[in-house]
């Protein structure tokens, strides 16, 4: 684990993870997350990028996750979001971002073709992940299985009060989600968690210091041979660290 001072520090180290492996693998196929914590990495790979620096031209990207119900117009929509926050300022094409479609007449099927688009292509090399204060880990919530795939999950009202604030009311966020399962998020081989900020610091505990379980999603990451953890000091200073943490 790297533990920094704060967001700013976070983001500009998650950052420079990134474009070091852009730059070594111009190829790379990145998983991406939404929600605020990534938002600052973004907009460092944006800095970099408008000095010329690194090109993502061939670089393909897959999203975690998306409402049910929202277009990719729709200012929620994480499509929008990613467009917002980062597609629209580097030399992706968007053809190669890929993020689930919250608004296909069958949710189920759009799942399948999402698994099986990241498998056709290759999988995801690395995955950038935040974590939900109950534990959740893209929108897999407590509870799901281990083994799942894309798949439709119902959102806890914790999750959609937590990202109320990006919508006019909390009856605004959608209910359900489309969300990359925890068997599609393990495959990937390497993951990058990035945590910030003191709501984040009993999930912290929580992955430190307690068994693997259903229960915690994020736990799972325990089993990935290839995680990094850049966290601030607001969400874990003052946790017991397991010393090879
Ligand atoms: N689906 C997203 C997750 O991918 C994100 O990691 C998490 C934390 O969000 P934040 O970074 O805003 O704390 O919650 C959201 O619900």
């Amino acid at each position: 684990m790297i533990e920094v001072q704060n967001y700013d520090e976070m983001s500009q180290k998650a950052a420079g993870y990134i474009i070091d492996k852009v730059c070594q693998y111009p190829n790379i196929k990145l998983g991406l997350a939404t929600g605020g914590t990534p938002i600052g990495t973004y907009k460092n790979l944006i800095a970099d990028h408008q000095k010329n620096r690194t090109s993502y031209r061939k670089v393909t990207t897959f999203n975690l996750d998306e409402y049910i119900g929202l277009s990719g117009n729709d200012k929620n929509s994480y499509r929008y979001f990613m467009n917002e926050q980062l597609f629209n300022h580097i030399d992706i094409d968007k053809n190669n971002t890929y993020v689930p479609l919250g608004d296909s007449k069958d949710a189920e099927k759009e799942c399948l073709r999402y698994e099986e688009l990241i498998e056709k292509k290759g999988g995801i090399d690395l995955q950038i992940l935040g974590i939900g204060s109950n534990g959740h880990i893209g929108f897999n919530e407590p509870g799901t299985s281990f083994y799942a795939a894309t798949q439709v999950i119902q959102l806890a009202p914790s999750t959609r009060e937590a990202n109320a604030r990006f919508f006019k009311h909390v009856e605004d966020v959608p209910t359900k989600a489309i969300t990359m399962g925890i068997s599609t998020i393990m495959k990937s081989k390497e993951i990058l968690l990035l945590v910030s900020g003191e709501s984040k610091k009993d999930a912290m505990n929580k992955l430190f210091n307690e068994e693997i379980s259903e229960n915690f999603p994020a736990s799972i990451l325990k089993n990935h041979p290839c995680v990094t953890i850049i966290a601030d000091k607001a969400a874990v200073s003052g946790l017991k660290l397991p010393v090879d943490s």
